[in-house]
């Protein structure tokens, strides 16, 4: 068997005609900014397909590229200035920051109403209590993904690896809402039997950030696997999922071309929803 590649690029693609019409109906201009803090060759070329998938939506993006020997004082400067900017309807922080430079205190001086990642611990809080608040992007990708493509979600068993903040830690909360009603093991590098926990699961969600971990004979025959563990090698990317899964798993989102465009499709999505709310509450 060969997997149904969960196309990323596609379906991004499709989001962005819907996004494209809900923007040109809006009565007020949208913008996404992103900042950008010293020059790692991996977070520039990000932040470049943000603004290239902008474009293509009608959103006006904005750059602040700052030099690594950026302050605290001046980077927080900055957010003050994105948070108080009308232009700006959503930005984001380019993670990882310089180690010199406090990241959670940046996050947490982003408005949360403009959070484009859904990462602001305000926004976090009220996805655990159910209320509506930008989601975290890359978790809502990966779900609109299956959902795509009709993988079942509800009553599946889904393992996740890795607890990073972007991607395992809060998956959980929109796997387990009861929208999608699956049930959510989080594995990372405590778990006593990886292997056991993945071959047990109906989806697995691999963003532990180690290549090639997830192995063809740890996964399920006909299992939905997810890559979302990045890593930059002079070989191109690698992401944790090895070569041969696909000829064992039912669907494959592979990277490149999976999750990764499906981030950028949702944090798209989050700035048109910031705008859409602001414009509600007017
Ligand atoms: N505040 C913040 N928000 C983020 O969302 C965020 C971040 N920081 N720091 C880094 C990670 C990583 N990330 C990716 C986004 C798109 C692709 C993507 O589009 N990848 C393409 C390939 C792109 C390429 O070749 O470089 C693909 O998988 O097909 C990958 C990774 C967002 N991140």
């Amino acid at each position: 068997m060969t997997a149904t590649l969960l196309n990323g690029n596609e379906t991004r693609n499709a989001l962005f005609e819907d996004l494209k019409a809900r923007v040109a109906a809006l009565p007020v201009p949208v913008g996404l900014a992103t900042v950008l803090v010293g020059d790692d060759p991996g977070s520039h070329s990000y932040v470049k397909g943000k603004h290239r998938a902008c474009e293509k939506v009608g959103i006006s993006s904005i750059r602040r590229d700052l030099p690594e020997s950026t302050t605290q004082e001046e980077l927080e400067a900055v957010i003050d200035e994105l948070n108080a900017n009308p232009e700006v309807t959503a930005y984001i922080v380019q993670l990882p920051l310089p180690k010199h430079l406090n990241a959670n205190k940046i996050l947490e001086r982003i408005d949360p109403a403009k959070d484009g990642d859904g990462l602001h611990p305000v926004n976090l809080g009220k996805l655990v209590l159910g209320e509506d608040a930008a989601l975290p992007a890359t978790p809502r990708g990966i779900v609109e993904l299956l959902r795509r493509y009709d993988v079942p979600l509800s009553g599946a068993n889904v393992t996740v690896v890795g607890r990073g903040v972007t991607v395992g830690r809060p998956i959980g909360l929109l796997l387990t809402r009861r929208s999608e009603n699956a049930t959510v093991t989080l594995c990372h590098t405590g778990t006593k039997d990886l292997a056991a926990e993945v071959r047990r699961a109906d989806i697995v969600i691999a963003g532990a950030g180690s290549p090639g971990l997830i192995t063809a004979d740890m996964v399920k025959p006909g299992a939905a696997v997810v890559d979302v563990g990045i890593t930059r090698t002079d070989a191109g990317l690698v992401g944790d999922v090895a070569p041969e899964v696909r000829e064992v798993a039912g669907w494959l989102a592979p990277i490149p071309g999976g999750a990764g465009p499906m981030t950028v499709a949702m944090l798209l999505t989050n700035t048109v929803e910031a705008a859409e709310r602001a414009h509600a509450a007017v």
